[in-house]
């Protein structure tokens, strides 16, 4: 099957993920590629692959292969470009590619534990200004260390799964008491998400240099928020309940190595950070020039330039692990919300409406503070790829359902 050389999701893309159809329930390794899913396992049999590679390729889950490290990413990407470009193999293949539309998503891997970080300075200061106004925008920690905190990763759901509203205390402003219900301000937050593949020891610490033997790659994430439930619990000890009900995920993992061309210096920092997140001697640039858009129902509202992001994934990473703790395959972090400097480009409806007194007006004449039920959010991106060509990342969907009774 030929696809267009610039096409975004072509040979130079091939993100990675778990499918089965209706004909056979299976999960299996698939490999986006155009409209269409490369049954991985069995492309390597089909292809008399070596017995290795067509060991991790057969598996149920990105697992196994997350956890063979670097050098198998690489061999496991050579051979797939190898298999979908060159003649002597793409008659075998053939039969190993299925429509998308015939397929349905897992979430790729199992998801160890789940970090949240909150790397977008403009993010951070507006909701800095929603939440403690007359307080500095930034706290006075921000541009020491990338601020995070530990999230649910039994919650983490793929694209396509729809999202019920949750229900828990709340106190509107005006009120004394708490009260139980269905949250009335339920937001989105557009993220990049990053997955562990080789993990560490306890006690050893990543360095910046070594991030890119432990990222495998990188998934969209909608860290679900719902801002009345964590404004009333979060104080002092960070998000719970208003965020751990719901974190979604795009169906397809994008290598790190289709994003070479996407390495982007990061804005400047001051002041310097401490020497294990000083990256101004590294030699690879660990900022990426992804392109996000957000749609609410159908309908563009926000362009979120990660490019702009303070705090890059190698310093997340550093700094995950400089007291010791050990990383683990399947580990997913999310960079935070992305947000750029103009109002369009605000990754979360808090700051978009700002905090719901300046409602999106939808093309339907509908308004928006946050979310209502039977809304459907979508995150897609865009990546510089080789020869001017934009690869895309695959999207994150959910639609949200009524809390139940
Ligand atoms: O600043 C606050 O009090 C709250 C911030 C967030 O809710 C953002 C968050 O979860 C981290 C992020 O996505 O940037
Ligand atoms: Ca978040
Ligand atoms: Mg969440």
């Amino acid at each position: 099957m030929d696809l267009p050389h610039d096409a975004p999701f072509g040979v130079h893309n091939l993100p990675y993920g778990v499918f089965s159809t209706a004909g056979d329930p299976r999960r299996r390794l698939g490999v986006r590629y155009g409209d269409h899913v490369l049954d991985a396992g069995a492309a390597a049999r089909a292809t008399g692959a070596p017995a290795d590679l067509a060991e991790l390729l057969a598996a149920p889950s990105l697992g196994p292969l997350l956890a063979a490290g670097r050098p198998a990413w690489t061999r496991v990407r050579a051979a797939l470009t190898s298999w979908l470009t060159d003649e002597r193999h793409r008659a075998a293949v053939a039969p190993c590619l299925l429509p998308l539309a015939d397929t349905a998503p897992h979430l790729p891997f199992e998801v160890a534990d789940y970090v949240d970080f909150y790397a977008s300075e403009h993010h951070a200061s507006n909701v800095g200004r929603i939440f403690r106004p007359g307080a500095e925008a930034l706290p006075p920690n921000w541009k020491h260390l990338p601020i995070g905190y530990h999230g649910r990763a039994g919650t983490v759901v793929v694209s396509g799964t729809d999202v019920v509203r949750p229900c828990g205390q709340r106190r509107e402003p005006g009120e004394q008491a708490p009260s139980y219900g269905p949250s009335r301000r339920l937001d989105i937050e557009a993220e990049v998400g990053f997955v562990v593949g080789t993990p560490s020891a306890q006690g050893d610490r990543v360095a910046l240099a070594g991030a890119d033997d432990h990222v495998f790659g990188l998934c969209l994430l909608n860290d679900w928020s719902a801002r009345d439930i964590q404004a009333w619990e979060y104080v002092p000890l960070g998000p719970m309940l208003g965020k751990s009900f719901a974190t979604s995920v795009s169906a397809w993992v994008t290598p790190l190595d289709a994003l070479r061309h996407a390495r982007t210096a990061p804005p400047p920092r001051d002041p310097a950070p401490l020497p294990y997140l000083d990256d101004r001697a590294e030699p690879v640039p660990y900022g990426l020039d992804l392109a996000l858009e957000v749609r609410l129902n159908g309908h563009v509202v926000a362009r979120p330039p990660f490019a702009t992001m303070y705090w890059t994934y190698a310093q997340m990473l550093a700094h995950l692990t400089v007291n010791g703790a050990s990383l683990r395959t399947g580990d997913l972090f999310g960079s935070g919300t992305v947000s750029g400097p103009g109002r369009d480009t605000r990754g979360a409806l808090i700051e978009l409406t700002w905090n719901g007194e300046e409602p999106l007006r939808l093309p339907d004449g509908s308004g928006r503070g946050f979310l209502e039920d039977g809304d459907e959010v979508a995150v897609t991106a865009t990546a510089p790829g080789p020869d001017g060509i934009r690869l895309a990342l695959s999207e994150v969907r959910a639609r949200i359902l009524p809390a139940r009774p």
